[in-house]
């Protein structure tokens, strides 16, 4: 767990962080949205030291980072930025391997890791391995940004804008890969975005930040449903909110025994995806099946409705 504690910057007399308390469970993503300048990579940077706090403290799993040695800080915490930071003139496997070679990891070791890596991000290691950055397409530089950031199985994942680069399809193929590599590792992850749909699509809690403060911290559905102020709201959106809100559902949780004709859909999948499913093909109602193929029961579109209907009207 991460607990913040009046954590504060201040630049010139002025707090671009500003007495922030907060905690991201194990395990979860922490999404923090807010405009630009609003304080989110000051405050993520606060969390592995890169930039000192003024005010205030950051705690993981109950221990001051400040009393962290650099060499923990660095095993215990991975770093991933936009643009990726690789280094040009390293190979992909070189670039991987840089923290357990700082850490002394044995050569045989880091090769094996490297290897991992590169297979659980779905990169061939003969391929990309001995390739330099300029040799990636945007998609791999990034990937090589990841698992260069889990080499030494960090508990923490510190993601900054780590998509922005990306053409919207490789986007979302680096978000389901994200969340993927997440549920396996269990790893903790806050990631900075200015992008609400992102947020709202890979986080578990979301801190929207607005000057240096979180003007609303809670679970995606707080967030959507009832935006604690207008600037919120403004960034959520005026429009579309039933949708958004069914997006973050899955249809397992509106499962009802019966019986339903044509193709099923994932208990997973989300409530948006199965109301198009139903606009597409007809249906008033679907099969629902779980990761195996194993029928559950089914959805209807009546229940989708009135779960869209929850939220309030923008
Ligand atoms: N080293 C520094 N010295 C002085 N001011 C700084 C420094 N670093 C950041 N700032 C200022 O602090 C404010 C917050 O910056 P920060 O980078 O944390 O915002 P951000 O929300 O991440 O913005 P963006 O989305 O544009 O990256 C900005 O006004 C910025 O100019």
């Amino acid at each position: 767990m991460i607990e913040i504690e009046a954590l504060t910057k201040t630049y010139g007399g002025r707090p671009v962080v500003d007495g922030v308390t907060a905690r991201f469970a194990r395990g979860t993503l922490t999404a923090i949205v807010g405009s630009s300048g609003s304080g989110k990579t000051t405050l993520l940077r606060m969390i592995n030291r890169l930039v000192e706090p003024s005010a205030g403290r950051v705690l993981i799993d109950g221990k001051d980072v400040a009393r962290i040695p650099e060499v923990s800080l660095r095993q215990g915490i991975g770093y991933v930025i936009q643009g990726y930071g690789l280094f040009p003139h390293w190979t992909a496997a070189r670039n991987i391997g840089v923290v357990p070679t700082l850490l002394g990891w044995p050569r045989s070791r880091i090769k094996a890791r490297t290897q991992e890596l590169l297979h659980m991000l779905q990169l061939d290691p003969a391929e990309i391995g001995p390739r330099y950055p300029h040799q990636l397409s945007g998609g791999q530089a990034q990937r090589i940004g990841v698992a260069r950031a889990l080499a030494a199985r960090p508990e923490v994942l510190l993601m900054d804008e780590p998509f922005g680069a990306l053409d919207p399809l490789i986007r979302r193929q680096a978000q389901r890969d994200l969340t993927r590599i997440r549920r396996q590792l269990g790893t903790t992850v806050v990631l900075v975005t200015h992008d609400m749909n992102e947020a709202l699509y890979l986080g578990d809690a979301i801190a929207v930040m607005r000057d240096g403060r979180f003007e609303q911290f809670g679970p995606p559905e707080d967030i959507v449903r009832a935006p604690a102020t207008p600037f919120v709201a403004d960034l959520v959106g005026e429009t579309g909110r039933a949708l958004r809100l069914l997006a973050l559902k899955p249809v397992g949780t509106l499962l009802r025994a019966g019986q339903a004709q044509g193709d099923p859909v994932d208990a997973a999948a989300s409530l948006s995806d199965a109301l198009a499913e139903m606009i597409w093909t007809g249906r008033d109602r679907l099969p629902v099946v779980d990761g195996r193929g194993q029928g559950l029961g089914i959805v209807t579109r009546d229940d989708i409705l009135a779960a869209g209907r929850q939220a309030p009207p923008a």
